[in-house]
């Protein structure tokens, strides 16, 4: 950690001193390569870490850039007064645009961003009042502290600013609440959604976020140049700065930044070199960009900046000190009915998945729900959940209506869940995965994690991350990746993520799926012991062993309909169970 830090600072003064050092002509370079870092690093954020491919991030570039210089040059404003003109002029596109695209999925959302990237450009190229493809000239340079930045030598000084402040509030998100839910919605909104957060709003403010950074970088671009032309706000450009943060590690801040600074340098290089070698003049770069982009892709897909990661010295553990514990909720009296789903139906066009199924769940008791594949046991699942809602029926949990509440809003009631198909961050600790599940007991949003002012509440989610890890038995690598664990594990993990929420009802889905005999049992022992220490549990399970062993009762379905409930011991004797599951054996209680 130590160590990590000193290279960091030297990193820092090497920065601070190459505008001094550097040749004038290189200075310029290196202007241009802090501009375009700041880009990149909004465009890790919103692809390397969201997953939201952006083609489009030079033309909110050129909104900042073409801001300020109309307004320096046409109305006399302060070039400080015109950042700030970019700032909204390209908060407001970006989010209308946002609130168009957004919600897209697949590649409908790249191809809007090659859609509005265009559309941008040949605004810029077509408007007269904006220069017009020529652009436009004179921009004043910007002063600071009565210091006018016209050498490209203290100008440097006012990018590399620029840039550590965005690098840096971008690593204060990543570390934060609000980054743990944005690295969830990589995986698609099912996980995030079920941990409270609002995925559409979420994936807005990063978009807006990406797009503003950019347009600061428009902005020193403009003042820098002293003239704007839509050039460097095409779609090129934007495909670009994709390459950027491809080849340097999309998924890391400093990635970015090395992604800039290598393609900057070899484009400078091959500029000159390509058309000696080949004897005729072109953008021969861009081919090499290309080949280079694809061989990324092949042999390190994650980029450079993870193979650089290799052999630096890791990050050490770091916990903050704990000031107050998170405010908890009140529990059920053992026995009061906490769950009711009443006469639920739900319809899938012509096929009735749930049909007319009632049970009811009393707090401190396990309840499984089995039932052969297709009865309709996941589809009741989601029901409860606030994934998929009822066609008709109600559902009704701790005497409120959650009928037609979503995943969120559920979850925020007190009913938290684990997936049938494990959904972690491979490359996160257990305690940062564990922490998601506290999603819903944070409140610091976008900025205050941007400016770290959430500390006091990240140090409350970690400490409570770590008890629920310790009683889970997980404590011990809680700084371990979860990527490294075993599948028994990874379960596990994920009802310590699921009771940082501090559930009153834990819902699991098929917990058992693909463990060995062993992890088995100690599922069921951490189960019996939740059980014991108050949590209500609701399983969907195939495994009859572990659920005959386990649960206090059980609903039983077939064909979308609830054939028994019972103790275990009744189920195992119902005729009707034993014809529906008719070539499985329902086994007797083991000891
Ligand atoms: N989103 C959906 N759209 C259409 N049909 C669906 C959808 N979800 C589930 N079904 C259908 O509803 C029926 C019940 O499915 P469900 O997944 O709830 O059963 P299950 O008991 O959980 O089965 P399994 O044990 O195999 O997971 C199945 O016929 C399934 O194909």
């Amino acid at each position: 950690m130590r160590l990590r830090f000193l290279l960091a600072l030297l990193a820092g003064l090497v920065a601070l001193a190459l505008p001094l050092v550097l040749p004038l002509f290189q200075v310029t370079l290196l202007v241009n390569i802090l501009i375009f870092a700041i880009v990149v690093t909004g465009l890790v954020l919103l692809t390397g870490i969201v997953g939201l491919t952006s083609f489009g991030q030079a033309a909110f570039m050129g909104l900042g850039a073409y801001t300020t210089a109309v307004l320096t040059t046409g109305a006399g404003w302060n070039p400080w007064l015109g950042l700030l003109a970019g700032f909204g002029v390209t908060a407001l596109i970006a989010w209308l645009l946002g609130l168009m695209t957004l919600r897209m999925q697949g590649h409908y959302l790249p191809l809007a961003t090659i859609a509005w990237g265009m559309s941008l450009y040949y605004v810029f190229g077509n408007t007269p009042a904006l220069g017009g493809f020529t652009g436009l000239t004179n921009i004043p340079p910007i002063s600071v502290f009565g210091l006018t930045l016209t050498s490209p030598r203290t100008f440097a000084y006012l990018a590399l600013v620029c840039l550590g402040l965005t690098a840096i509030g971008a690593q204060f998100l990543l570390s934060s609440r609000v980054g743990r839910a944005m690295r969830a919605l990589r995986g698609g909104p099912l996980v995030a959604e079920a941990f409270g957060v609002n995925t559409f709003r979420l994936r807005v403010e990063v978009f807006v976020l990406a797009a503003l950074m950019a347009s600061l970088a428009g902005w020193l671009y403009a003042h820098s140049q002293r003239f704007v032309n839509p050039t460097p706000f095409s779609l090129q450009a934007g495909i670009e700065y994709l390459f950027m943060a491809v080849v340097g590690g999309s998924g890391h801040v400093w990635g970015g930044v090395l992604g800039a600074g290598l393609i900057t340098l070899l484009r400078e290089w091959l500029r000159d070199l390509l058309p000696v070698l080949i004897g005729a003049q072109g953008n021969f770069e861009v081919i090499v960009f290309g080949v280079l982009v694809i061989l990324t892709l092949q042999f390190a897909r994650r980029g450079l900046w993870p193979l650089a990661e290799r052999v630096l010295p890791q990050e050490g553990a770091r916990l903050l000190p704990e000031r107050a514990r998170l405010p908890e909720r009140s529990r059920p009296a053992p026995g009061t009915p906490l769950l009711k789903v009443e006469h639920a139906v739900k319809q899938f066009g012509g096929l009735r998945a749930v049909n007319d199924v009632s049970f009811e769940l009393r707090a401190g008791e396990i309840l499984g729900l089995i039932g052969p594949n297709g009865a309709g046991k996941s589809t009741v699942f989601n029901l409860v959940t606030g994934v998929n809602p009822a066609t008709s029926g109600r559902v009704v949990f701790a005497g409120r209506d959650i009928t037609r509440l979503n995943a969120g809003q559920i979850h925020r009631l007190g009913v938290a869940r684990t997936f049938q198909h494990v959904h972690l961050l491979p490359d996160l600790t257990l305690l940062a995965n564990t922490m998601m599940g506290g999603y819903a007991r944070g409140r610091a949003g976008l900025i205050a994690s941007l400016l770290h002012l959430e500390r006091a509440e990240e140090a409350a989610l970690q400490h409570e991350a770590l008890r629920q890890l310790r009683r889970v038995g997980l404590e011990d690598q809680a700084f371990a990746l979860a990527g490294n664990l075993a599948l028994g594990q990874q379960r596990i993990l994920e009802v310590a993520r699921a009771l940082v929420a501090d559930p009153t009802l834990l819902l699991l889905d098929e917990p058992a799926a693909g463990l060995r005999y062993g992890e088995k049992m100690e599922l069921v022992a951490l189960l019996r012991r939740l059980r014991d220490e108050g949590v209500t549990i609701l399983l969907v399970e195939h495994d009859m062993d572990l659920v005959m062993n386990l649960v206090d009762r059980l609903v039983v379905m077939n064909y979308g309909e609830k054939l028994a409930e019972g103790t275990p011991a009744e189920i195992r004797r119902n005729p009707a169970v034993r014809e529906a599951y008719l070539g499985v054996d329902v086994p007797g209680e083991v000891a």
